[in-house]
């Protein structure tokens, strides 16, 4: 019987910024064949990854590499949960939130470092309303924003940025009901973020506190939001501080139920999923196992 070869990457053409790096050419050159047997396999549609890391965790693969940004991720984890098959990164996206949380670095010479040491560890992952997540999900302000990224044509962190700036006066906060430990909360939303890791992505961290590996979401609720607190929040997002108690608050949960009068968006790892009124989210502990840099 032929041995599957025991790293597969998958590569999403479609991932990050227009970039000159051949990153096939990079992992032949870079990546330790004298330890390490490896395939090279690109995803040909939205929703193909889950499949192709799926197939290799069946065919006994030690490890599968998302080659892309949070939504390749989102999809190359999708396939690995709960599997013994490690999940590694090499980030080609504009933000890269799980990447940078890891520690893993940014450059493909780097991350083929870290995949060469392959050092393993587990994390947990979360599920909103079923769908998986590894980085942050959230309703509200941050699923608008993208739904709206989603149908544009725009990329890269520039654009992102001016989008929320536009878009940031329009929208309105909901009212919601919360079930979080063991409390019920009747409250306005403007955005809830259920962070697994600390940051969304390009270093805007939403849960400065969130522990990857403790077995809790951090949840982040921004009641209403006027210039002040934007400020005082953007402020402290960008310098992974928490935000003041008029801000924002944050609870740590292994389980946070949310209704609505009003069906609302939500979105897993950035990625828009729909909108609806009722929410049911989940921490699932230690499910994924990843590579990452050893640590000093
Ligand atoms: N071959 C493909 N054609 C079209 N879309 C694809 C293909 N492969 C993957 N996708 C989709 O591309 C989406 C975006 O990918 P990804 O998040 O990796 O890149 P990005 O949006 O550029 O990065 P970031 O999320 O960091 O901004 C994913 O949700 C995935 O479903």
């Amino acid at each position: 019987m032929s041995k599957h070869p025991d790293i597969r990457f998958i590569i999403n053409p479609t991932s990050g910024p227009k970039s000159k790096v051949d990153v096939a050419a990079r992992i032949r050159l870079h990546l330790n064949h004298q330890k390490y047997s490896h395939e090279i396999v690109y995803t040909a549609y939205a929703g193909h990854a889950p499949e192709l890391a799926r197939e290799a965790a069946e065919k006994g693969c030690k490890t599968v590499v998302a080659v892309g940004g949070d939504g390749t991720v989102n999809e190359v984890a999708r396939g690995l949960l709960h599997t013994d098959t490690a999940m590694a990164i090499l980030p080609r996206g504009s933000g890269n939130g799980l990447a940078r949380h890891l520690k893993v670095p940014m450059d493909p010479e780097g991350a083929l470092r870290v995949l060469n040491e392959g050092h393993v560890t587990a994390i947990d992952s979360g599920t909103i309303n079923d769908h998986p997540f590894v980085t942050t999900a959230g309703i509200g302000f941050d699923a608008y924003i993208s739904s709206v990224f989603a149908g544009s044509k725009k990329r890269g962190l520039q654009s992102y940025v001016e989008l929320i700036m536009k878009e940031v006066r329009n929208y309105k906060h909901l009212p919601v009901n919360v079930s979080i430990n063991g409390r019920e909360l009747d409250t306005d939303c403007f955005v809830m973020a259920f962070a697994n890791a600390a940051q969304y992505g390009n270093n805007a961290y939403i849960a400065p506190e969130a522990d990857i590996e403790d077995g809790l979401l951090d949840v982040c609720l921004v009641r209403r939001l006027d210039l002040i607190k934007a400020l005082n929040l953007s402020y402290c997002m960008l310098t992974n501080q928490l935000a003041h108690a008029d801000s924002a608050e944050y609870f740590k949960t292994k389980h946070i139920k949310v209704e609505t009068e009003e069906p609302m968006m939500f979105h897993a790892d950035g990625e828009y999923v729909g909108k609806v009124s009722a929410f049911d989210v989940h921490v699932q502990p230690l499910s994924l196992r990843v590579v990452i840099p050893k640590k000093e």
